[in-house]
């Protein structure tokens, strides 16, 4: 199994390319499924889980091009893909496929939409809490879908279509917001979607079904209303960049110092976390090409953040927040809302010698003048490059054990980092 070994102490210096964003990329390869023509996707990012996601499609029927290199791209530009979903030739998504990755199960959605029914095993991903799927199968159901749970499949009929309907989430969920919009847009009559996610990547799928066809108003705020239309056509669209691998490195910068330019980053995308680095004492600058992210000699200051819906502070950048507060000069609370069970990185921060008191839902950080390297276990996407963090100022080597799980979203990771100055290097086997 493959492990990165870092030694601390080097800054950060330079540029960093910003990928397309795996969970904006992720919905909208599923979306193809909506059409028996083809939806172009540029700027998808080279991830674990777009590969899993591609084998799921796969399955289902959808034929998957991956376009050439055009000259002037490197190995760090985007992908595009070109989904074909001529004939859906299963409507059965499989344990052995789904039981990977959260966004797999998002393909219920639209197997329903288009062909009246699915069979779709309940869903992996990161090991965060207990991550129920009722209201995604709520939203359905209101559309008049009929569901019941068979050996841990959801199996999902609707034979004469999908009917519009009110979905009123009791809660903000993005993966069910997908779900309401992914059937709602084959669905007779209309949909209202009341306390709907407000996340970029909601609005980057409304983007590209209204490029198939789709008639959507409202995407980014907490009402969307959708006209249903009986077919969706081919489009081409553009991945927006990655929020999360943004924060992650203006993260990685302010925890090792130096000056960096997030190239392709926007920050539009991440205001409040933005903010955040800033009163932790980092210069955050918008520029014409990104985001330009410094921090030089003065030490990092204490903060308090709570983890919220967008456009509140991600809780994707939680564990990384919470590495350079380890370091910061006073104690720093953060709390998370959003998953109940997404601290599993504080013991391995503990490891390299972070100062951490857990109580309920909050996190009291005491800073420490200095980490010190050591084996660690990365346990969940975020949680693994939190652990990289802290190993780019901890004393010594720190060697970052089961690292698939940032494979899954982060792209060429120890690449990008080590361009930037920092001491990096992937071990196989
Ligand atoms: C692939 C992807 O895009 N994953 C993101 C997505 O996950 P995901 O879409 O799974 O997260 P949700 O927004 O749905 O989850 C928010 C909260 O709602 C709860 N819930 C969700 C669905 C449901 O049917 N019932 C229910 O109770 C969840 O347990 C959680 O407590 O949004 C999360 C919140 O921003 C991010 O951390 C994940 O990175
Ligand atoms: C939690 C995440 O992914 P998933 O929802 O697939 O588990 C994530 O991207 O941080």
């Amino acid at each position: 199994m493959d492990r990165i070994r870092i030694r601390g102490g080097a800054p950060l210096n330079g540029m960093i390319p910003i990928s397309g964003a795996k969970n904006a990329a992720l919905p909208l390869m599923v979306a193809s499924l909506l059409t028996a023509e083809t939806l172009v996707l540029e700027n998808v990012p080279r991830l674990a889980d777009v590969a899993a996601l591609k084998r799921i499609l796969s399955n289902h029927g959808v034929d998957i091009a991956i376009q050439g290199k055009r000259p002037g791209e490197t190995t760090l530009t985007g992908q595009t893909l070109k989904l074909t979903a001529g004939t859906i030739i299963d409507t059965t998504a499989p344990y052995e496929l789904v039981s990977t990755m959260r966004a797999s199960f998002w393909v219920l959605a639209p197997l329903i939409a288009r062909m009246g029914e699915a069979r779709v095993s309940l869903p992996g991903g990161c090991a965060i809490g207990t991550r129920p799927v009722d209201l995604h199968l709520m939203a359905l159901s209101h559309l008049g879908a009929a569901i019941e749970i068979d050996a841990g499949y959801v199996v999902a009929s609707a034979p004469s279509g999908l009917r519009g309907g009110e979905i009123r989430f009791p809660k903000v969920s993005v993966g069910a917001t997908h779900t309401a919009l992914l059937a709602a847009v084959l669905a007779d009559g209309e949909t209202v979607i009341e306390n709907a996610a407000r996340e970029p990547e909601v609005v980057d799928l409304a983007d590209c079904l209204t490029k198939m066809g789709a008639r959507i108003e409202g995407a980014g705020t907490s009402t969307i209303t959708i006209k249903g239309v009986p077919a969706l056509h081919g489009a081409t669209h553009t991945v927006i960049p990655d929020r999360i691998e943004t924060g992650t490195y203006a993260l990685a910068v302010a925890m090792a110092g130096g000056d960096v330019l997030l190239d392709g980053a926007r920050a539009d995308l991440l205001d409040s976390a933005l903010d955040v680095m800033r009163a932790a004492g980092a210069t955050v600058e918008n520029t014409n090409r990104g985001i330009r992210v410094a921090r030089n000699g003065h030490g990092l200051a204490p903060v308090e953040v709570t983890t919220e819906p967008f456009p509140g502070f991600p809780t994707d950048l939680q564990a990384q927040l919470m590495a350079i507060t380890t370091r910061a000069g006073g104690v720093s609370r953060i709390t998370e809302t959003i998953f109940e069970n997404r601290f599993m990185h504080v013991q391995e921060l503990a490891r390299l010698g972070a100062d951490i008191r857990l109580d309920g839902q909050n996190a009291f950080i005491t800073g420490v003048s200095k980490l010190k390297g050591a084996p660690v276990m990365a346990t969940d996407l975020r949680a693994s490059v939190s652990l990289v963090i802290a190993g780019l100022v901890a004393e010594g080597e720190t060697v970052v054990n089961r690292i698939y799980h940032l494979d899954r979203g982060f792209e060429q990771l120890e690449m990008k980092l080590a361009a930037c100055g920092a001491e990096i290097e992937r071990i196989s086997g």
